[in-house]
């Protein structure tokens, strides 16, 4: 399966498919003139899938890699200098390219490098994580975080390509496929109900697996859709943001140790969506049935804080211009909307 995001001069195509990465170097070549290519990893995912790529591209190319470790700690601004460092150690120039082949920390860490490496270079996506196939590998948005909070600085910077092989996601340990499913569904809530109710009726991964490449279809295919009209996010493309007002503030809370990004944003669903249904801007029921969805990927639904303990980081979210704080809703499932509040009136001291 093969998309294209049109976004001018910086319009790019989504390939889908199953053993894709063996044939990397056909589709990288035809797009990809220069001399060096640095492939940035982690140390999960470069031994399983890395090094053969590096020997595909060798081929061509002279291939460098830099292997982080994984995690989010990695994604810390202050671990740029030795990035960019070990990148003039390569002597990688403006007409060179960068992969990044990992989850979405590799590919928001190694676009931020792309986007301000000697000004910007080019910047090829191969995402191996759930999360990142359906969702941080597409749109442009990089980015590290700041002890203030996540993803504080960052750029818009497009891949030439976005290549998807959802046979990686046979080495991936179960808790994130189920974390990525956290994104999932928030496509289907925000956009699309049908989706969305599809979802509750996998019984096993096996199951999902089958319909793997046409579930990461439609959550990129909705993605693109919104990318397309509101690249710089300040109206549809907020909507992407369902469920991360209090997600990112639960993730910095707890030193992004205890939550991983999609059950984050699990918890932040529910949340917002109890909240707005007790002041009746959602539909009555409907954060219920976010819960059983989410439950059926034993996501977690609540988390031991108080929305006022969150504040100090919801400050900082990107949503917020013009003294005005903005959450993303649901009048029902599959329809959002904005809501614009001057004194985060609707954080009640509500438990999260
Ligand atoms: N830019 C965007 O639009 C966007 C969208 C959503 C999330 N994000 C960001 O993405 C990050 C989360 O991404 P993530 O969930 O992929 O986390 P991650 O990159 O930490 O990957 C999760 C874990 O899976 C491992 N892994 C990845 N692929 C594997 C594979 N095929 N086999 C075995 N192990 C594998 C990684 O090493 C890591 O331990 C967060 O920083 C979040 O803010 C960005
Ligand atoms: O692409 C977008 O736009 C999103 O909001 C996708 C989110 O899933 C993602 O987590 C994104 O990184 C959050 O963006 P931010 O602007 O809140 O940092
Ligand atoms: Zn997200």
């Amino acid at each position: 399966m093969k998309m294209r995001v049109n976004l001018e001069k910086d319009s790019y195509d989504i390939v889908i498919e199953k053993g894709i990465l063996d044939h990397a170097l056909s589709s990288i070549s035809s797009l990809f003139e220069g001399e060096r290519i640095v492939i940035i990893s982690d140390d999960n995912v470069y031994p399983l899938y890395g090094e053969k790529l590096k020997k595909q591209l060798s081929e061509k190319y002279t291939v460098g890699e830099i292997v982080i470790p994984h995690g989010e700690p990695s994604k810390q601004f202050d671990h740029l200098p030795e990035l960019y460092s070990k990148l003039l150690a390569y002597h990688m120039t403006r007409t060179d390219l960068i992969i990044a082949l990992g989850g979405g920390v590799v590919g928001d860490l190694a676009g931020f490098v792309a986007a301000t490496f000697l000004r910007g270079i080019k910047f090829i996506q191969i995402p191996t994580s759930l999360l990142a196939q359906v969702d941080s590998s597409v749109g442009g948005k990089v980015a590290v975080d700041v002890p203030e909070g996540k993803n504080l600085v960052g750029a818009f910077k497009h891949p030439l390509l976005v290549l998807i092989d959802p046979l990686t996601l046979k080495t991936l340990d179960p808790h994130f496929i189920k974390d990525g499913m956290g994104e999932v569904i928030k496509y289907g809530c925000i956009k699309d109900e049908a989706f969305f109710e599809r979802m509750a009726n996998y019984e096993n991964f096996d199951a999902l697996y089958e319909d793997i490449d046409e579930i990461i279809y439609r959550c990129v295919d909705i993605k693109r859709d919104v990318v397309e009209k509101d690249l710089f996010d300040f109206g549809d493309r907020l909507c992407l943001n369902f469920g991360h007002t209090i997600g990112h503030a639960i993730e910095q809370h707890y030193h992004y140790e205890k939550y991983s990004h999609g059950e984050a944003v699990a918890i932040g669903m529910v949340a917002i969506t109890r909240i707005a249904e007790e002041q009746g801007l959602t539909k009555k029921g409907t954060a219920d049935r976010i819960v059983e969805v989410l439950r059926h990927y034993d996501l977690p639904l609540k988390a031991d804080v108080n929305t006022k303990e969150l504040l100090e980081a919801i400050s900082h979210d990107k949503k917020n211009i013009n003294k005005s704080f903005s959450f993303v809703l649901l009048k029902d499932i599959g329809d959002y909307f904005i809501h614009k509040d001057e004194n985060t009136f609707i954080l009640t001291s509500e438990v999260v």
